[in-house]
């Protein structure tokens, strides 16, 4: 039997809780999210108390899905509502408006986007940030990957947000872009032992409860995929529209496709597709290789009547840039070039 989201929430059913029922009749999976054999989900609870009765439950669910066959790895978080001693977020969000709504003092909410993971989407965010602030724009950029919060790293900003009334988050400024990240409220490397705020109203607190101020755009990287993550804010948000950001190899561009599926089926309009690692140029010799493949992303854009935004190379600096938190964009060369031309297209068409 094909590995599916069905396959696991029925084997879910199985795991029994210490007061009672399992984690499906209860309703306690959010986010749950399957990507290339690893299944991700947060066990979200009540409070404090509950989460400590709760302990040994993340281990039980993840002995039953390890047993599936097709699951190479599995990653629960348990949360709780209230009672989070960190935090000072943590309200669940309250009655829902309907539709998605606009951001006071956001012009332009653009999310990012990949299907598979690894394929460069945070890279490609943080440069385009630094870009659009180079270009006079009022820039945020929100990091919604919430098992792999890499903008902190990318950005080089690492200090905890201040919230002076316990209410409002003041976001961080780095290299001219406003920047909230999940992983700027965790200690390094602990973003799975994340705990508190309930998932979904984090990322709404994310968005209504930091003191954004005025910005032109605000740029949000997803975590990879097609979860409850991507769901909820093309659901409650009223987005501009995404960009998705693949490799040209087919198993990145099959769930590229998924993704495009997804805003599509959430009527989130895809602004574009961006190629990434389209191809490495030997610095030795200028010898281009195509090292996932060539044009994949263009013909899918192509075929799908969507526009190319751009065709980036692999490219040493970007990735060493990244690393060491001044994303390429801030220098002059290519690649910041490259970033710059997508940043004026976006301002030309008027998403930015
Ligand atoms: N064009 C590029 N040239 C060289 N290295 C790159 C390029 N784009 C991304 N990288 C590197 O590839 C790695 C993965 O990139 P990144 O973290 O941006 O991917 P992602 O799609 O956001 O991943 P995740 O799924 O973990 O969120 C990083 O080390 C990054 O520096």
């Amino acid at each position: 039997m094909a590995l599916t989201k069905d396959v696991i929430l029925e084997a879910l059913r199985q795991v029994a809780l210490p007061d009672g029922g399992d984690l499906i009749t209860r309703d306690l999976v959010r986010a749950l999210a399957l990507v290339e054999g690893e299944v991700r989900f947060v066990i979200e609870v009540a409070d404090a108390a509950m989460a400590e009765r709760f302990a040994a439950v993340p281990a039980a669910a993840e002995a039953v899905l390890a047993a599936l066959p097709g699951v190479q790895k599995v990653n629960v978080v348990l949360t709780a509502a209230r009672g989070a001693p960190t935090l000072k977020v943590g309200r669940h969000p309250t009655a829902q408006p309907a539709g998605p709504q606009p951001v006071a003092g956001i012009k332009s909410i653009i999310a990012i986007g990949s299907g598979k993971g690894g394929v460069g989407k945070s890279t490609v965010t943080a440069n385009l940030a630094v870009a659009l602030a180079r270009a006079g724009r009022r820039v945020g950029l929100l990091d919604a990957d919430i098992y792999g919060p890499s903008q902190p790293l990318m950005m080089g900003e690492h200090r905890k947000p201040a919230s002076p009334d316990g209410k409002t988050m003041i976001p961080v400024q780095a290299h001219g872009v406003t920047m909230m990240s999940l992983g700027l409220l965790v200690a390094p490397g602990k973003a799975v032992a994340w705990r508190g705020p309930m998932l979904m109203g984090a990322l709404q607190q994310m968005l209504g409860q930091v003191a954004w101020g005025e910005l032109d755009v605000l740029l949000v990287d997803l975590p990879p995929g097609t979860g409850d993550v991507q769901m909820t804010l093309s659901q409650r948000t009223r987005l501009t529209g995404a960009i998705v950001v693949s490799t040209p190899q087919d198993v990145a561009l099959i769930d590229a496709r998924k993704a495009i599926d997804m805003f599509n089926t959430l009527h989130t309009p895809v602004l574009g597709l961006i190629e990434n690692m389209s191809h490495f140029t030997c610095p030795n010799c200028g010898h281009e290789s195509h090292i996932f493949g060539h044009g994949g992303v263009a013909a899918e854009a192509q075929n799908l009547g969507l526009p190319l935004l751009a065709q980036l190379p692999i490219d040493l600096e970007t990735r060493l840039a990244g690393d060491a938190g001044r994303p390429v964009a801030l220098g002059d060369g290519v690649m910041a070039d490259a970033f710059a031309q997508l940043a004026a297209g976006l301002v030309r068409g008027g998403m930015a």
